[in-house]
């Protein structure tokens, strides 16, 4: 708590008081609950289900995306990583090539541009030959409430997520249908791709929109060898997403108390969801939308879920007044 608000006095220069006159909450921890639900850290599927394996994911270099890498990288797959900053999916690469023993290869790709993703995909054919795997993760987001949004802020978070993911899945598919190659498509939405959300709105357009491709592809080139598939998931702590869309961190808690299972997901935990997904156990799932979310959705959706805070001794009491209730 302290610490958000040094960093945010260091940052803007507003005192401590004025922080928490704006911002009354403070970080979450887990809730009670949680200890029931404890995150398993180690890798689900059979050590070598990728041997002989290419897997190419987007934003691989950082936070969920490059925990997706880890795993498949331990499972044996030969991983390709593409994103903007060289630098750091260089360094991510050889992390985790070092740790693995598998390569892992890094190749500079802004997904905006359908030049750079095909001079991406002529550098991933020369390195490693088509992927078996494809994880569209990459993606931009911020909070920001639409009557401040500019016409290149939509267009920015537009282009990553729907149209970054358009041109990556068109250019890998058309060259893999051309090789007469199968492969599984992944793409990495979000909880309210579904339900819309205000404050995020290029992000849940663009999302949905998203959805919508790959759930079209699942049914148009499941006879050319191609799943496709997406994971919604909840809220997991990565600095990509939580500077962008909790930078005080005044929401976390508020987030916490609404998820039933009373904590954040783990990077590890979707990696190995991911991994089952575009592994050869899962070759009859296409098509299918997994929420991955603690619960999250279905709380936040229901509207007697409030109820959750009566105790008790109030039940007593309402339970007695609804049945002394005659007629209507
Ligand atoms: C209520 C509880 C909330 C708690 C939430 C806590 C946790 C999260 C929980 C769940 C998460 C759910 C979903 C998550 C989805 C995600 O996608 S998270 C991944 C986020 N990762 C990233 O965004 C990484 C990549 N992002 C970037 O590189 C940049 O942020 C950006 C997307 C902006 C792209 O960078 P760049 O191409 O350099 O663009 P510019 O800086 O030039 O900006 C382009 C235009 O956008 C305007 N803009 C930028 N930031 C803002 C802002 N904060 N507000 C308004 N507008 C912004 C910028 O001004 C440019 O427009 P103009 O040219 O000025 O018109
Ligand atoms: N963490 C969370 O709570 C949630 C995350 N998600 C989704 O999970 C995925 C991963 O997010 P997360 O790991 O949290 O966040 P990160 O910010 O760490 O990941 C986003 C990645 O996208 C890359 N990227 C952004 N713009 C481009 C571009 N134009 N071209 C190529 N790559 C680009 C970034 O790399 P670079 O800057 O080098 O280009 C970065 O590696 C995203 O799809 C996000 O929407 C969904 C729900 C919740």
């Amino acid at each position: 708590d302290t610490q958000v608000q040094t960093a945010w006095h260091r940052w803007t220069g507003v005192d401590r008081q004025t922080f928490q006159r704006f911002f009354p909450s403070s970080p979450g921890s887990p809730l009670p609950q949680s200890q029931f639900f404890p995150p398993a850290k180690d890798v689900m599927l059979p050590t070598g289900s990728f041997n002989n394996r290419v897997a190419f994911i987007t934003g691989g270099g950082t936070g969920l995306g490059r925990a997706m890498t880890t795993t498949l990288s331990q499972l044996g797959a030969q991983c390709v990583i593409a994103s903007r900053k060289l630098d750091v999916l260089q360094q991510t690469a050889d992390e985790i090539s070092s740790q693995t023993g598998n390569k892992v290869h890094a190749v500079q790709c802004d997904v905006r541009d359908p030049q750079a993703v095909s001079v991406c995909v002529d550098q991933m054919e020369t390195l490693t030959g088509l992927p078996d795997v494809i994880i569209n993760n990459a993606a931009g987001n911020f909070v920001c409430p639409s009557e401040r949004l500019s016409p290149n802020g939509w267009k920015s978070i537009t282009d990553i997520v729907l149209n970054g993911t358009a041109f990556i899945t068109l250019e890998l598919g058309k060259r893999l249908i051309k090789s007469q190659r199968g492969a599984s498509f992944l793409a990495i939405t979000t909880i309210y791709a579904e339900s819309g959300s205000g404050f995020v709105v290029p992000s849940a357009s663009a999302k949905a929109g998203v959805e919508a491709l790959y759930k079209s592809l699942a049914a148009e080139w499941g006879r050319y060898g191609h799943r496709f598939n997406i994971i919604q998931p909840g809220p997991i702590r990565t600095k990509g997403a939580f500077s962008r869309l909790d930078p005080t961190g005044a929401f976390e808690k508020a987030m916490i108390s609404r998820i039933p299972t009373g904590r954040l997901g783990t990077p590890e935990e979707i990696a190995n969801l991911a991994a089952y997904m575009s592994s050869d156990f899962a070759t009859w799932m296409s098509g299918a939308v997994i929420r991955f979310d603690g619960g999250e959705y279905v709380s936040m959706a229901g509207e007697f879920n409030e109820l959750r805070r009566v105790t008790p001794d109030q039940w007593k009491m309402m339970e007695a007044m609804i049945r002394n209730t005659k007629g209507s």
